[in-house]
C-alpha cells in the first residue's frame, strides 16, 4: 500500500455539478454530474448509448466546453484555464487511435513533448521509451506511417502517445472499442500492466461491461444525462447492484459470462429418433412415423451422430441411405461451454447440434429453444440471488442501526 502510494503519479479530478447543454437541445447531455476520483485511480464510465458518457469525458479536457459547474485537478481550479494548456496535463486516447496518419509513428508519439518544448534528445529517448513501454520494438515500428500497422498496434502507439508528456490524467474514450476480441483482451492486459508502473489517474468509457470489470479500480454506471445510478467497485456493483437500472446493466454482462460458466451437462438434453446404417429402411419409416416428427439422427455403427434425415430424404433415398440426408458437421460434448454450444447452434441451419460422449457417441441434442429457456432460468436464479443478497445486507444494517440506537439510549440512561 505505502508502494503504491508513493509511486502514485495521478492528480485528484474533482468534477462539481458539471453541466453540458448543446445548443438546440431541451434537454442538458449531461446534468449536474459530481465525482470525485483519486489520484492512481481508474475509474470506468459505463451506460447506454446516448447517456452522456464521451460528453462527461470530453469536459474533463475541455474538448467540450462545459455550460456549468467545475473541474478541479489536483485542487486546482481548472475549468477557465487555457485549454490547450490544460490538455498538455491530460492524455487522451480514443477509438481508432486518432493518430495522423501523414506522420511517422515517432512523429505521432513525439507531438505534445515538442509542443511543450522539449529538447530533441529528450524527446527522442522518450518515443523510444513509451514504444517499449507499450510493447513495440523501435527499432521496427519508430519510422512506420499508421497504416502500415495493425489495428492493435495502431491503439498501443496511441496509448503511447497520449502518454508521452507524461501527464498525471489519462482519459480513454472507447479505445478498445474497434479491434477483434483477442487483441481487444491483450490490449487490457497491457492496460493493467501499465497502469501497475505508472498509477496515473484514467478515466475510462467502454460500454463494455465486462471491460469496466476487468480494469476499473470503480465504476460508474450512468443513467440519461450523465446521472449516476451506482459508483463503487466491481465487487460491490456485481454483487450489489443499487436498483433495477443497474442489476439490468450487470445482467447483460452477465448472460454473457453465465454462457462461458454453464456447461452443457448442466442444461436439458433431448432426446430425438435415431436410427442406424444397418437399420432397414421400412423400419426408420416406421419410426418416423411412430414418434411423429419430421427428423431423425442416422448414426454410425460405433453410434456416432452422422446425418440428419428428414422425411423427403426418405422419400428419395430410392432403398439406400449412402447419398439422403445432411452430414453431422457440428457437435458438443458434455463438458462444452453454453457458449460453445449456442456458437454450434447459430451456425446449424437448422439450428440444433447433438452432443456427444467420451468416445464420440450419441448422447443427445441442444437446440436454440433448450439453450434460451436455461440461460433465462440461469439468470432468474442469479437475480434471486442477488435480491437475496441485498436483502440480507439491509437486515443487516437495519439490525446494526437498531443496536447503535439501543446502546446509545442505554449510554444516555447511565449516570
Ligand atoms: N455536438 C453535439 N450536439 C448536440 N447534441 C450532442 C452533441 N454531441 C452529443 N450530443 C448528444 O448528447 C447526448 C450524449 O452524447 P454522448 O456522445 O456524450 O453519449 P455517450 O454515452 O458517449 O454515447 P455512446 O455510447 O453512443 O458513444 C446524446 O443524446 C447525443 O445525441
Amino acid at each position: 500500500m505505502d508502494d503504491r502510494q508513493r509511486a502514485v503519479t495521478g492528480a485528484v479530478i474533482e468534477l462539481d455539478d458539471l453541466t453540458k447543454r448543446y445548443p438546440g437541445s431541451q434537454q442538458p447531455a449531461v446534468d449536474g454530474v459530481n465525482m470525485e476520483i483519486a489520484a492512481g485511480e481508474t475509474v470506468i464510465l459505463v451506460g447506454p448509448s446516448g447517456c452522456g458518457k464521451s460528453t462527461t469525458l470530453r469536459m474533463i479536457n475541455r474538448l467540450i466546453e462545459p455550460s456549468s459547474g467545475r473541474i478541479r485537478i489536483d485542487g486546482e481550479d481548472v475549468t477557465d484555464i487555457d485549454p490547450v494548456r490544460l490538455r498538455r496535463r491530460i492524455g487522451y486516447a480514443i477509438q481508432s487511435s486518432g493518430l495522423f496518419p501523414h506522420m511517422t509513428v515517432a512523429e505521432n508519439i513525439a507531438q505534445v513533448p515538442k509542443m511543450i518544448g522539449w529538447p530533441k534528445a529528450r524527446i527522442r529517448e522518450r518515443v523510444e521509451e513509451m514504444l517499449d513501454l507499450v510493447g513495440l520494438d523501435p527499432r521496427e515500428f519508430h519510422h512506420r506511417y499508421p497504416r502500415q500497422l495493425s489495428g492493435g498496434q495502431q491503439q498501443r502507439v496511441g496509448v503511447a502517445r497520449a502518454l508521452a508528456a507524461d501527464p498525471p490524467v489519462l482519459l480513454m474514450d472507447e479505445p478498445f472499442g474497434a479491434v477483434d476480441p483477442i487483441t481487444r483482451d491483450h490490449l487490457q492486459d497491457e492496460l493493467i500492466r501499465l497502469q501497475h508502473e505508472l498509477h496515473k489517474t484514467i478515466v475510462f468509457v467502454t460500454h463494455d461491461f465486462d471491460e469496466a470489470i476487468k480494469l476499473g479500480d470503480r465504476i460508474a454506471v450512468l443513467r440519461e444525462q450523465s446521472h449516476i445510478a451506482q459508483f463503487d467497485t466491481p465487487e460491490a456493483i456485481l454483487t450489489n447492484p443499487s436498483d433495477d437500472f443497474v442489476s439490468g446493466f450487470v445482467g447483460a454482462g452477465a448472460a454473457l459470462k453465465r454462457l462461458n460458466l454453464t456447461r452443457v451437462r448442466d442444461v436439458t438434453i433431448e432426446d430425438v429418433p435415431t436410427v442406424t446404417m444397418d437399420d432397414p429402411l421400412q423400419e426408420i419409416f416406421d419410426k418416423l412415423r411412430e414418434r411423429g416428427g419430421n427428423e431423425l439422427l442416422l448414426l454410425d455403427r460405433r453410434q456416432r451422430p452422422y446425418k440428419w434425415l428428414r422425411r423427403g430424404d426418405l422419400m428419395r433415398a430410392k432403398g439406400s441411405l449412402a447419398r439422403a440426408g445432411t452430414l453431422v458437421t457440428h457437435h458438443v460434448t458434455r463438458d462444452a461451454t453454453l457458449r460453445d454450444a449456442l456458437e454450434a447452434v447459430l451456425t446449424d441451419s437448422a439450428g440444433r447440434v447433438p452432443v456427444t460422449g467420451r468416445r464420440g457417441e450419441y448422447v443427445g441434442v441442444v437446440d436454440m429453444e433448450t439453450l434460451l429457456n436455461s440461460v433465462h432460468r440461469l439468470l432468474e436464479a442469479d437475480r434471486m440471488a442477488a435480491l437475496e443478497h441485498r436483502h440480507d445486507l439491509e437486515e443487516a444494517r437495519a439490525h446494526q442501526t437498531q443496536q447503535r440506537l439501543e446502546s446509545g439510549f442505554a449510554g444516555g440512561e447511565r449516570p
